[in-house]
């Protein structure tokens, strides 16, 4: 049987990694899956759990006879990741990402990669709180968008061959500049994550109220930003560092709109504070028609799709 792609070879095997390690595997998807990952507790792990063909420990081994390469490790490790493959791709061999932001991901391995392989950075918008090999899943593509960022002058068909490669996981593709691509991310997950850490620290440093009280009393909404605030503390920490100026400008832009939901709060004006709340409620409710509410924990895990709560 042929594949789009025979050999496959993973460097990093976390939460996405090992997600796309098991949808290989569950969909016969390759005929080799190479995996590696700098800790060898990772890669030992990766093998009690089955997730490939062959574990090695140095990712310059690992990529030699692949045709598509899969980095799936925090941003700020880009560009010794593609240090130490450059010399070893394949040639015509594919090379992906999977990073939260693009435009830094490209300045750090475009540079390094041979002139005969192609290289295309990728998204999935799909993730959960949770990290490392175990925390994978299969299924946790499906139905969720996976963003590409090709450079101008990449080879058409090798795009083409990674869309269905994306699509055969059950994500739809789109392409993107990767400079928007980081903006809109920005405001739609960055801004989010960074949000719930803050929340979640304020509450942490108050005076007035306990911490037992915090985590006796929390109602839903302040656990809604535990979550988000238990995500991984270097990825999200890389993510901060590699998107500095479109987080800047949103965390501008919030902090103005802040401002007058804060003006708003202080002079009683409950016009101001209905009319902000009505608009944003109609966002939830395209969000969930659109068929886009599937980021729930543990969402694919168990195959139901969230319901519709009357009102909603
Ligand atoms: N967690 C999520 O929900 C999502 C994460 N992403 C992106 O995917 C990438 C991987 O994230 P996860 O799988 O969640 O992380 P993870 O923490 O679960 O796994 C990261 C992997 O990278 C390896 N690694 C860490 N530092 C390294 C270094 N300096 N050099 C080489 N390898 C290193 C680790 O050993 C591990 O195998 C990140 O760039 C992240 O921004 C993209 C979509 C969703
Ligand atoms: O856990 C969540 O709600 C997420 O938003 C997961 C996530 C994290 C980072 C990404 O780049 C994409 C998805």
């Amino acid at each position: 049987m042929t594949h789009l792609y025979e050999n496959i070879a993973l460097i990093g095997i976390g939460l996405i990694g090992s997600s796309i390690a098991r949808d290989i595997k569950a969909h016969g998807l390759a005929s080799k899956v190479t995996i590696s990952s700098r800790s060898a507790a990772t890669l030992k792990r990766a093998e009690e759990l089955e997730l490939g063909d062959a574990y090695v420990a140095d990712a310059a081994e690992a990529v030699r006879d692949a045709d598509l390469v899969i980095v799936s490790v925090p941003v700020g490790a880009s560009e010794a990741v593609a240090r130490q493959i450059a010399g070893s791709l394949k040639p015509g061999a594919t090379v992906t990402d999977v990073g939260s932001t693009k435009a830094s991901v490209i300045a750090q391995m475009q540079p390094h990669m041979p002139e005969n392989v192609h290289f295309i950075p990728g998204h999935p918008l799909a993730g959960t709180e949770h990290s490392g090999p175990d925390a994978g899943f299969t299924g946790l593509f499906v139905g969720r968008w996976c963003i590409l960022t090709p450079v101008s002058g990449t080879d058409a068909g090798a795009v083409a061959r990674l869309r269905d490669f994306w699509n055969s996981l059950g994500s739809k593709v789109e392409e993107m500049d990767p400079v928007h691509h980081d903006k809109v991310l920005a405001i739609v997950s960055h801004l989010p994550h960074i949000i719930a850490y803050n929340i979640v620290g304020t509450a942490d440093d108050l005076e007035t109220v306990t911490e037992s009280e915090v985590i006796k009393y929390s109602a839903s909404g302040f656990r809604d930003f535990t979550r988000l605030a238990s995500s991984d503390p270097t990825m999200w920490r890389d993510v901060c560092l590699h998107n500095k100026d479109a987080i800047l400008e949103m965390l501008a832009r919030f902090s103005e709109d802040l401002a007058y939901l804060q003006r708003a709060i202080r002079w009683g004006d409950g016009e101001k504070l209905f009319d902000l709340f009505t608009r944003t409620r109609a966002i939830r409710r395209s969000i969930i028609e659109a068929g886009q509410d599937t980021a729930a924990p543990n969402f694919g895990r168990n195959g139901a799709a969230p319901e519709l709560k009357a009102g909603e």
